[in-house]
């Protein structure tokens, strides 16, 4: 073999060996994500649910979980914004959380939901609220967040103008 064939067969080695790289990060990476997300797919609504696990799901499974927000109706909204429609859904009398309906059918909409998404599902901190999973179907996108019993800030900052403070 002369000097190109032995310069050619280190180049392969070398292309070979990252690809390799390349596949097993990906794994790692995929298996550790998987680790800390429960995936459903979801054969009623024809999506794809992900709950992040965290302790107030623990108690629940993903399936019985999923039927819940699938009944949802009008009586259980508690609020709409520039994207969506939030609903109060109650879990075995007790656990609480706020669920975000987008419908689909604008890219703006579907924007709107994935800023979310990138926006919220990282961070966790006592002062904002916590975004438990989500949920992508043709129709709607779903976001799952804690119930905040006393509802929004923009609310309470609004309610507070009529209040008139002692000098
Ligand atoms: N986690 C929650 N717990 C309790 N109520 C909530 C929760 N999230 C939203 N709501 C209620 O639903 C309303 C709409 O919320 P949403 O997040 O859709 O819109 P927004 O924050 O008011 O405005 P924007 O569309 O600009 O984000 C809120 O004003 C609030 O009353």
């Amino acid at each position: 073999m002369g000097n190109a064939g032995v310069l050619a067969f280190y180049i392969t080695i070398c292309c070979v060996a990252f690809v390799i790289s390349k596949i097993v990060v990906s794994v790692l990476l995929y298996r550790r994500w998987q680790r800390k997300h429960n995936v459903i797919q979801n054969s009623m609504s024809g999506g794809k649910m992900v709950m992040f696990r965290s302790e107030k799901l623990q108690a629940l499974t993903s399936e019985a979980f999923l039927k819940k927000t699938m009944k949802l109706t009008n009586k259980d909204i508690i609020g709409s914004g520039g994207y969506g429609t939030v609903y109060r859904l109650i879990i075995n009398d007790s656990i609480a959380f706020a669920v975000k309906r987008v419908n689909r059918g604008s890219a703006d909409r579907d924007r709107g939901f994935e800023r979310e998404l990138k926006a919220m599902g990282d961070i966790k901190h006592r002062n904002i609220v916590t975004l438990h999973g989500y949920c992508t179907a043709p129709q709607f996108n779903l976001l799952i967040y804690d119930l905040m019993p006393n509802g929004s800030l923009d609310a309470l900052l609004h309610r507070m103008k009529f209040i008139v403070l002692p000098a």
